[in-house]
């Protein structure tokens, strides 16, 4: 089993603390959802594990043993924002090559992205871009994934079909997810954590949620 743990995380912005002494963790064959409400922190603690953000502290751990930068190792996680990042001139063939996505998976890939190699990303609609480039970190080769906001305009059947994928994939690998769409990402987690106040704890059920303030009470 593969563990990644990030630990004592704390950030700050002018003063502002968003993040204070967090620790959180993901495991091999699991798929774990990070909660919370709008601007608590959630996509910054994903920079800082993918190590796009610099915090003014945190140590990560990767089977026990300290490492300085995820990001040297291009095997580790791979990471998607909450907005697309892939150059618009790129066609899906050119995407699938740069994520390193062999034929099986690539085949896939299209399947539930129902969407040309021979494309550019420029030409595709906003659900399509948007499950387009959440599918190429899912099927790129990494031990752990991190997917922020991977359901924003989906449509409700290509929903369905990633969450499905999600389920073969977390055999292959970790998976992270943070979205709003809190009932899909409490079904497909195995584990949640909750983002709250500058710090991070696992929650047993939607009561936890619903105390915290992050969903409508009954
Ligand atoms: N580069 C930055 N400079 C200053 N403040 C920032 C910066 N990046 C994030 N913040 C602040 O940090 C806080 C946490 O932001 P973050 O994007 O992590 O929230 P979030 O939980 O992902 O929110 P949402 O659910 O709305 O996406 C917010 O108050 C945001 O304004």
């Amino acid at each position: 089993m593969l563990k990644l743990e990030i630990d004592s995380v704390n950030l700050e912005f002018d003063g502002r603390v968003i993040l204070s002494d967090v620790y959180m963790y993901l495991e091999s064959g699991v798929i774990t959802g990070l909660a919370g409400r709008n601007g608590s922190g959630k996509s910054c603690l994903l920079k800082i594990l993918s190590g796009s953000m610099q915090a003014s502290y945190r140590f990560i751990r990767y089977n026990g043993s300290h490492i300085q930068n995820p990001a040297s190792d291009p095997w580790l996680i791979n990471y998607l924002p909450q907005e697309n990042h892939l150059p618009g001139y790129l066609t899906l063939k050119d995407c699938i090559e740069l994520y390193r996505i062999d034929e099986a998976d690539s085949s896939r890939l299209q399947e539930i992205c129902s969407v040309d190699p021979s494309v550019k990303l420029e030409g595709l609609s906003g659900g399509q871009r948007r499950l387009t480039e959440v599918c190429l970190c899912l099927f790129s080769p990494t031990k752990f994934t991190l997917l922020d906001e991977p359901f924003a305009h989906i449509s409700p059947v290509k929903t369905e079909l990633l969450c499905e994928e999600l389920h073969q994939q977390k055999s292959k690998k970790s998976i992270l997810v943070t979205d709003h769409q809190y009932r899909t990402v409490t079904d497909i987690s195995d584990r949640v954590f909750l983002c709250y106040n500058g710090a991070v704890r696992e929650i047993e059920n939607l009561e936890d949620l619903r105390k915290s303030g992050y969903i409508p009470k009954k």
